[in-house]
């Protein structure tokens, strides 16, 4: 059949409000947009806007290769209604797997680095609504398949509440198609710009950096670092608890769990009860046993300078080579952003940015009055000590999470029990009915990005300049900034 495939055409603004009609989809994609790269945010924001074409043509069919991972119910969904729609599709398809014929696109989400998202549903079941990630592998440079690669493996390595599910991967000709949880109530970072001062008031805070900090405990304990926490990776399902996602710049590293069993005084033995997990201390005794469960990847190390550059930590700054610790101090400024509507390191500019987080000032906390007083104390003790320059000196390095879930900012969180708490009720928090669109995002940052902004800027005075003529590599940014001792942090 000649060029049958319904085209469906997502045009700028209208993408939010319009809803396509039944497409007749079919195996092969052709791709008529253009928007290879995104040079900057606002770029990268007009391009996701612009025009995009999507045709499934059946005549393509023939030359396309198609495999699909065999899909095994992960074992915490294994009940989710989406799993029995998979397996009746499954089950009714020739060949035993899901094709994208069996999906039906409703619309465009977003466009990442990566490829584009769409809202979609098994054909025969409306209910089963998923978000499909598609990769145009053709238009990607061999670094960033790399990342695609890394993206498919981690996504099918997960199987935890609070990260995605991939319920099929599907290989269609140069498309590789990722299908995974639909999260309707947008990002936090959308979120967090909702509330009145840019800030979550602390129980929000609390709940949401509870749950980022479980997610990652479950990511280390699989040898996984993140490398890109920050809000806007933080999308929120339908029942309002979070789901990570961008599992592009991970980097995966060998973890040896150890449990010892750790004999201390009980802070308040009431209080702590549920500090231990499923087998915390028995209240009312003076002296606990716990055990002590550490599945941290200790000894991951990585050269790779990768993240967004407001949450790098300082030895991504430096080049020096970094492992875990990257993560724990991404969730320090993580805490900090939900709380006070900023990142503490952010400067005038990207390298201000940089500067202050290489230099060895200490952090300071904006004298924000509306801050309520309850926990507040807590919270600070937690980012600072988070916030520790040094990767040996920073809580969560050597134990991993459960030194951070002890901190009492989270006294009284019954770990066990997260995932059945009440997501708490923020301004904007209602579920929308139709999902949402991609946003500008603060783009991850690169060594090649600084590169250009300095090569951009040459003025002689400047950092930039200083760096460009200096001896000093690129990615010993850190030596640079102690030896040349700014003169002002932004
Ligand atoms: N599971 C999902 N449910 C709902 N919307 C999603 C989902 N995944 C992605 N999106 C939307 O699609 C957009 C693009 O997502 P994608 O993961 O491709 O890139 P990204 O998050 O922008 O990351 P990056 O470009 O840094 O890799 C997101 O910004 C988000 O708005």
């Amino acid at each position: 059949m000649a060029d049958v495939g319904e085209t469906l055409n997502f045009q700028g603004v209208m993408e939010e409000e319009t809803y396509f009609p039944d497409t007749d989809l079919d195996l092969s994609f052709t791709s008529t947009t253009t928007d290879r790269t995104f040079p900057s945010s606002s770029a990268r924001s007009s391009l996701a806007r612009s025009s995009l074409t999507l045709s499934f043509n059946e005549s393509r069919l023939s030359c396309s290769t198609i495999t699909v991972n065999n899909i095994t119910p992960l074992y915490h969904r294994k009940w989710d209604p989406r799993w029995s729609a998979i397996k009746a599709a499954t089950n009714l398809s020739s060949d035993g797997n899901i094709h994208l014929r069996h999906l039906k696109l409703i619309r465009h989400l977003g466009t990442g680095n990566l490829g584009r998202v769409f809202l979609c549903h098994l054909r025969d079941c409306e209910n089963a609504t998923f978000a499909l990630k598609v990769i145009d592998r053709e238009t990607l440079s061999s670094k960033k398949l790399s990342h695609v690669q890394m993206e498919a493996e981690i996504l099918s390595m997960l199987d935890h509440p609070f990260l995605p599910t991939l319920y099929a991967r599907i290989e269609a000709s140069h498309y590789t198609c990722l299908l995974i949880d639909f999260c309707p109530n947008g990002d936090l970072h959308s979120l967090l710009r909702k509330q009145p001062g840019n800030r979550f008031p602390l129980a929000a805070v609390r709940f949401f950096a509870a749950e980022v900090l479980v997610a990652l405990e479950y990511l280390h304990a699989l040898g996984i670092i993140y490398r890109d926490l920050k809000p806007e990776n933080i999308l929120l399902r339908e029942d309002g608890h979070i789901m990570l996602s961008d599992f592009d710049l991970c980097f995966k590293a060998d973890v040896v769990p150890t449990c010892k069993f750790l004999r201390r005084k009980s802070r308040n033995s009431k209080r702590n009860c549920f500090n231990g997990g499923c087998f915390g201390p028995v209240a009312g005794s003076v002296e606990e046993v716990l055990p002590e469960f550490v599945a941290e990847p200790v000894t991951a190390f990585s050269r790779s300078c990768v993240g967004t550059h407001e949450y790098l930590a300082p030895e991504l700054v430096s080049g020096s080579g970094h492992g875990n610790g990257v993560d724990w101090w991404a969730f320090g400024v993580f805490v900090y952003e939900l709380l006070y509507g900023t990142t503490p390191f952010k400067g005038g500019s990207k390298e201000n940015t940089l500067r202050n987080i290489a230099s060895s000032r200490k952090m300071r906390f904006p004298d924000a009055a509306e801050v309520e007083e309850a926990r507040i104390a807590e919270a600070k003790d937690l980012i600072e000590k988070l916030l520790v320059k040094d990767p040996r000196r920073r809580l969560g390095c050597t134990k991993g999470a459960q030194d951070i879930k002890q901190h009492p900012f989270f006294d009284g969180i019954k770990w066990p029990l997260i995932r059945h708490y009440k997501p708490p009720e923020v301004v904007g928090g209602v579920a929308r009915k139709r999902g949402h669109v991609g946003h500008v995002k603060r783009r991850r940052w690169s060594w090649k990005g600084l590169d250009c902004l300095m090569i951009r800027n040459r003025n002689k005075g400047s950092l930039s300049y200083r760096l460009l003529r200096s001896n000093i590599n690129a990615n010993n940014y850190y030596d640079y900034v102690q030896n040349n001792k700014p003169r002002k942090n932004a």
